[in-house]
């Protein structure tokens, strides 16, 4: 039986309010510190060993000990066995999550500029620019504490959206346990190869290369806390799309909601990690004090009640404020990864919020649809990210050159331009480069 949670409370009016929700919106630093200092260790013996570094970090961390890399890759047979093996109802759901998932991210790589295109000048002149997808990807699918089908498909289908060739997925199994429904996805959404590796092993391997695993161009995928710290190191020698760490929910609300409804959102995160952090801001106290009650009534009904503990104790926040204007401030200060506007009207809010990786609107829309087969991406920024990042998407799978054609006519009026300006930064050679090539 899990003792009664008291969800720590804020309240806007207090004084240095700010100052301690920015804190209690970060992870304790020494945890950052040592977290990377075992990640650094993890990266150099990856590069420098390969192949022996996976095997053993994966014999220490996943409790999987096997002699060579190459009996934890699962061929694509096994896939589809596993797909083929999966009762009508999980197929079905997996499949329909699956053409959702699809049809939104094909609806993206249209509306969101993942094409090529170009214009001509009077004179002639032809600018655009080119649109390629990367050749080969790292997919991280994380599977420490729970497994993650959804997770698959989030990151395969946009890959294979915008034209990947080759789609690299890597995903822990502790003790060797493989989940049916994991695979499955993986052979749906179309993965290429999938390795049974994970943590900020998985991710070296697939930014340096080893013996048997090959080293991707981008590496994408949400992780726990090791993960994201290998993602920023590995950063440059490999492209990645953001850090997506530990899960995070707030929930704004005006009263009007059920509180049980919000108290099980708020589990619906919480249950991920006991470092994910799930807020409640709400102007109205009673309503707040109904969701505390709620807590303590729904959490002994819950497996996964002790992670759901460990996380409201430690990082959740009950935050009464003075309205609704006051409280869209608040969000678009913590910037959260999933933002719930549980609240009459959802739409006057949302047209307020600027800082979220996902806005769910009205009671209905619960976060957890979201996750599954809603159609937009559940891998989204943490930690105060979604400032100046996205939802994982299409264009996290390509990338663009620079077109430029330009015409006899259209060289010389450049040339005149550029002429002037590589003299002015000093630059001969650029000068002459441009002037050869005016008509006497
Ligand atoms: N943002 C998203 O889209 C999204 C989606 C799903 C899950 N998540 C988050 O992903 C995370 C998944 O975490 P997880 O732990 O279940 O799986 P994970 O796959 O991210 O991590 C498991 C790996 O962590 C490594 N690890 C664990 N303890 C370690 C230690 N002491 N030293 C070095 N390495 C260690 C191991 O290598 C292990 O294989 C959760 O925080 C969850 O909230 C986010
Ligand atoms: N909420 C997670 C993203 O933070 C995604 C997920 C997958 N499965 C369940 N939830
Ligand atoms: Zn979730």
């Amino acid at each position: 039986m899990p003792k009664p949670v008291q969800v720590k409370r804020l309240n806007s009016q207090d004084i240095g309010f700010i100052e301690t929700l920015l804190s209690s919106l970060s992870l304790p630093m020494a945890d950052d510190e040592a977290i990377d200092a075992a990640v650094v260790k993890i990266l150099t013996a990856v590069k420098a060993k390969g192949d022996a570094a996976v095997l053993e970090f994966t014999k220490q961390f996943d409790r999987l000990n096997v002699a060579k890399v190459s009996e934890l890759e699962i061929t694509r047979p096994e896939l589809e066995r596993a797909y083929n093996e999966l009762s009508a109802v999980q197929k079905n759901a997996l499949d329909v999550a699956a053409q959702r998932v699809r049809a939104y991210h094909e609806k993206q790589k249209i509306e969101a500029g993942c094409h090529s295109w170009e214009y001509e000048e009077a004179d002639g002149t032809r600018l655009g620019q080119k649109v390629t997808p990367l050749d080969r990807v790292g997919i991280y699918v994380p599977g420490g504490k729970a497994a993650y089908p959804s997770s698959v498909l989030m990151n395969a289908i946009p890959a294979k959206v915008a034209g990947v060739a080759e789609v690299i997925m890597v995903v822990p199994t502790p003790d060797g346990s493989r989940n049916p429904l994991v695979l499955a996805a993986a052979y749906l959404a179309g993965v290429d190869r999938v390795f049974t590796i994970g943590g900020a092993q998985a991710v070296a391997a697939l930014a340096y290369g080893t013996e048997t695993i090959p080293s991707v161009d981008k590496i994408v995928g949400p992780g726990n806390a090791y993960v994201a710290a290998a993602k920023r190191r590995v950063f440059g020698t490999v492209g990645i799309d953001m850090i997506a760490g530990p899960s995070e929910i707030l929930v704004l609300c005006d009263g009007s909601s059920n509180p049980d409804w919000v108290a099980m959102d708020l589990f619906s995160q919480a249950e991920h990690d006991e470092q994910a952090q799930s807020i409640l801001l709400c102007p109205d106290a009673k309503f707040i004090e109904q969701v505390q009650d709620s807590i303590n009534r729904l959490l002994p009904e819950m497996p996964r009640a002790k992670v759901i503990e460990a996380s409201l104790t430690n990082r959740a926040l009950f935050i009464q404020v003075q309205d609704m204007k006051q409280a869209c401030e608040i969000a678009n200060a913590i910037a959260a990864e999933h933002l719930e506007i549980c609240t009459v009207d959802p739409r006057q809010w949302a047209d307020q919020i600027r800082h979220a990786g996902a806005i769910f609107m009205g009671n209905y829309t619960s976060e957890s649809l979201g996750d599954y087969c809603a159609g937009p991406n559940h891998v989204l920024p943490t930690a105060r990210t979604a400032r100046f990042s996205s939802p994982l998407g299409v264009y996290d799978f390509i990338k663009r050159s620079s077109m430029i054609e330009v015409s006899e006519a259209g060289a010389q009026t450049l040339g005149a331009i550029a002429s002037t300006l590589a003299h002015g930064e000093g630059l001969q050679a650029h000068a002459r480069a441009a002037e050869m090539r005016l008509k006497k």
